[in-house]
This record gives structure tokens, C-alpha cells and sequence, in this order.
């Protein structure tokens, strides 16, 4: 099974030599890619341990692009505590038990 990132997880992985991204809620280890990014690790370094979904898709990258992500595929994203904690009231909302990982994610947040 992937594992599964946090957002403050992720966020703590911004710098050139431990560099992490989101991208449509995957997470990506580019530490190793960033010196062969064709347009230099600088500009990774700018959305380095955040959610680059948008950087990424604006440049339009090639389909070769898109294909080298799966190489750098580190995990999966949970999303941001707001919409966790949305999730959870659904939960509640049906009587289902919560699943460990959101106890996780919010015990973070206190
Ligand atoms: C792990 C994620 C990424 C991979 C694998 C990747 C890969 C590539 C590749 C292979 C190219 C050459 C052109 C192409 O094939 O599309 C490229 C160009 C480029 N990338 Fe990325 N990239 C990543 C993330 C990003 C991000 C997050 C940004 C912006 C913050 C970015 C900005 C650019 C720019 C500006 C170019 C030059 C585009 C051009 O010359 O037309 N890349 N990237």
C-alpha cells in the first residue's frame, strides 16, 4: 500500500535536498530530479514541500513530463484538516467508525 502523507508532512520536505510536491494529491519525492528538471531546480524549489497541481499544469507539460512522475511517486496526499475534518462529520453523520487516520489527523491538529 502507498504511504500516506499529511500536508504539514509534506510540507517539511522544502528544501534542495529533500524536496517534496503535490501534485492531484500525490506526493513526489524530486530531490534526485531536481538538477535534471529542464528548466533547473530553482523553479521547483518554489513550490517545494507544497501543492503544485497548478505550476505543473500550466507549463503544459509533455505527456513524456507526466510519465516521469511515476518514478518520483513517493505516496498519497490526505487532503488539508478543513476538509478532513468535513470528511469526519460525514463519517459521524452515518455512525461509521473513524478510520485511524483521520484520529491521526486530528490529533495533529491540536
Ligand atoms: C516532478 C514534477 C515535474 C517533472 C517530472 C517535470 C518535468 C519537466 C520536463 C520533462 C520538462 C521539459 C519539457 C516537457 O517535456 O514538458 C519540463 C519543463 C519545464 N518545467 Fe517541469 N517538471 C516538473 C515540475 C515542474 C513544476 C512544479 C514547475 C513549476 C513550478 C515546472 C516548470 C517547468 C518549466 C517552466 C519548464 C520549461 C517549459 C518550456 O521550456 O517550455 N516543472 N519539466
Amino acid at each position: 500500500m502507498a504511504k500516506v502523507f499529511t500536508v504539514p508532512e509534506v510540507a517539511m520536505h522544502n528544501k534542495k535536498e529533500d524536496l517534496f510536491m503535490i501534485i492531484h494529491g500525490k506526493v513526489y519525492d524530486c530531490t534526485d530530479f531536481a538538477d535534471k528538471h529542464p528548466a533547473g531546480h530553482e523553479i521547483l524549489l518554489e513550490v517545494a514541500g507544497k501543492e503544485a497541481s497548478e505550476a505543473f499544469e500550466e507549463v503544459g507539460h509533455s505527456e513524456d513530463a507526466k510519465a516521469m512522475l511515476k518514478d518520483l511517486f513517493v505516496g498519497d496526499c490526505i487532503p488539508p484538516v478543513s476538509q478532513s475534518n468535513m470528511s469526519l462529520k460525514l463519517l459521524r453523520a452515518r455512525h461509521a467508525p473513524v478510520p485511524n487516520i483521520m484520529m491521526k489527523l486530528i490529533s495533529d491538529d491540536l
